[in-house]
């Protein structure tokens, strides 16, 4: 499959418009995100890009900012290396996980050690979103759960629930490359018998599935529009962990979460990213 990326100019570029520009793009297909320094990249499939979406101001978010883009049909093989190589290594969450490229592994004990491949799929731990679902995870009780990671993206949550001593957990992603990053990241982190990665979107879910722990990191719109469904496969008092969206956006979710029979529990903030927290009655 072949990937365009799109660099875009931000004007004026801060970490706030930052995080609102990739929301945006998230809504018309974006999938990747590569932000350092000076550079603003974004993929997307190419069967998925719609140059009149993001050319000529169509991203402009008056009054906050205007962008310019650039874009390109990007090889896959390319795209891949230069997101193995140069933008991730290592990261540690909370003093207690530590996420690495694969190799060598490095003089440390922290309690938890998850290897990524990330493959042209989110989830390395290094956004905000993630890594506090991640945090959440090291005190969440996992033994013997049946949970679901929709949108798993590299698997990483999953993964942490697998080590955690999740029993099973089904991974489900819409994009083929996730499908095997989960795949080779479960393998990778010995925990192949215990992950199920499924193609697809809440359609796949299984139909005869009972989830104690759904753990969804996508965005507001899928998540309000996808949220019946992880509502019939949950069981009461199971936990439900919604991220992806905007502080000011939980309110939102909240309301139609309580509306399929959740009780909201809590909210954890980063950098205006929300994660919510609700229980099935
Ligand atoms: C923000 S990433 C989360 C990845 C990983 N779970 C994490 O927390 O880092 C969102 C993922 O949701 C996937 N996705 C988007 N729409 C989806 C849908 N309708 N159903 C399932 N997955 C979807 C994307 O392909 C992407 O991998």
């Amino acid at each position: 499959m072949k990937y365009i990326k799109t660099v875009c100019t931000i004007t004026p570029d801060n970490s706030v418009n930052r995080d609102l520009l990739t929301a945006a793009l998230g809504e018309i297909g974006y999938d990747s995100f590569v932000s350092e320094e000076e550079v603003f990249e974004a993929y997307v499939q190419s069967d998925l890009f719609d140059v009149s979406l993001v050319e000529n101001g169509s991203l402009d978010f008056a009054p906050l900012y205007t962008v310019e883009t650039q874009s390109e049909e990007v090889p896959d093989q390319n795209w891949n290396q230069v997101w193995e190589q140069e933008s991730f290594t290592e990261m540690v969450i909370a003093d207690q996980i530590l996420i690495r490229a694969v190799g060598p592994a490095s003089d440390s004990d922290y309690p938890y050690q998850i290897e990524i491949v990330p493959n042209m799929s989110f989830g390395t731990g290094d956004h905000e979103t993630t890594a506090t679902i991640l945090e959440q995870l090291i005190a969440l009780d996992c033994a013997d759960k049946t949970i679901l990671d929709m949108g798993c993206g590299t698997g990483i949550l999953g993964i942490m629930t697998a080590k955690r001593g999740a029993k099973h957990v089904d991974a489900i992603d819409i994009d083929a490359w996730c499908f095997d990053s989960t795949t080779q990241n479960s393998e990778i982190n010995g925990v192949n018998q215990v992950i199920r990665p499924i193609l697809g979107d809440a359609t796949a879910i299984p139909e005869d599935a009972l989830y104690e722990v759904v753990l969804a990191n996508i965005h507001k719109n899928i998540l309000l529009q996808d949220m019946p469904k992880y509502a019939s496969v949950q069981i009461t008092g199971g936990l439900l962990y919604m991220s992806g969206f905007f502080v000011e956006d939980v309110q939102d979710i909240r309301l139609k979460a309580e509306s399929l029979g959740y009780v909201y529990r809590d909210t954890y903030e980063n950098q205006g990213w929300a994660v919510v927290l609700l229980e099935k009655q």
